[in-house]
């Protein structure tokens, strides 16, 4: 079984009947979806928010039973992935382009659990292109602004076309040569005009599950 899949699997098994679940994005989400949807099948009663178009779709075409952010009254737990991890368990999040949802719904969830294949584990942030979701409106002034925070800021690009978020939005993704601080680049760039959000999502994941070679390692915030 690949790692990805092995991390999904493993986090699944923290879902209880009755609860409400954040669904993150990307195809390690993906297995965790598949893993749920057995789940299902099998009786358990659960609801998910869906943090992405492309994972509305897919639960939905597995059966998993969904409800819309705004009609949800708890989000008892969130499972996403991550493009990194650090040993403080920040993250870098937004590779497939899904920050903006997947941040609004993993900080409202009582519990978040990060699931990855070992090698998104790295001692700093950085490596990773940090993506932002910024508005289409003057973007070439807004990465402008972002550059001078020390990066290379690129636009996202979907073949020829640019990449356009579940928003509508554009995403500049800005390689760093180091993230020292993800805490203070996250509070900088937000406040930066025409910036929607960042994919460092700090202070808010509660358990890691990396898995490597078959074997599965836990760790938890604090
Ligand atoms: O942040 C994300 C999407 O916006 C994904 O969770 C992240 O890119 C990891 O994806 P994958 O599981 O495919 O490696």
């Amino acid at each position: 079984m690949e790692d990805k899949q092995l991390a999904a699997e493993a986090a699944v098994k923290y879902i209880q009947t009755g609860m409400t679940i954040g669904l993150g994005s990307g195809s390690t989400v993906n297995y965790m979806l598949e893993a749920l949807a057995k789940r299902i099948k099998e009786g358990m009663d659960v609801k998910g928010i869906p943090s992405s178009v492309k994972t509305e779709k897919l639960a939905r075409k597995l059966g998993i039973p969904l409800i819309g952010y705004s009609k949800a009254t708890k989000i008892d737990l969130a499972i996403d992935g991550a493009d990194e991890v650090n040993s403080s368990l920040q993250l870098t999040k937004g590779g497939g382009g899904s920050l903006v949802r997947e941040k609004i719904i993993d900080v409202a969830a009582t519990k978040l659990i990060i699931i990855v294949d070992y090698s998104k584990m790295v001692t700093h942030l950085g490596s990773f292109p940090l993506p932002v979701e910024v508005v289409p409106f003057g973007w070439e002034k807004t990465a402008e602004r972002i550059a001078a925070f020390g990066c290379n800021p690129k636009l996202r690009k979907s073949d020829q076309d640019v990449f356009i978020s579940d928003n509508h939005n554009y995403i500049l993704d800005c390689q760093f040569d180091l993230i020292e601080q993800p805490e203070q680049l996250h509070e900088q760039l937000k406040q930066t005009v025409g910036v929607v959000e960042t994919g460092l999502f700090v202070n808010m994941t509660d358990m890691v599950i990396a898995a490597k070679n078959g074997i599965i390692d836990t760790r938890h915030r604090g």
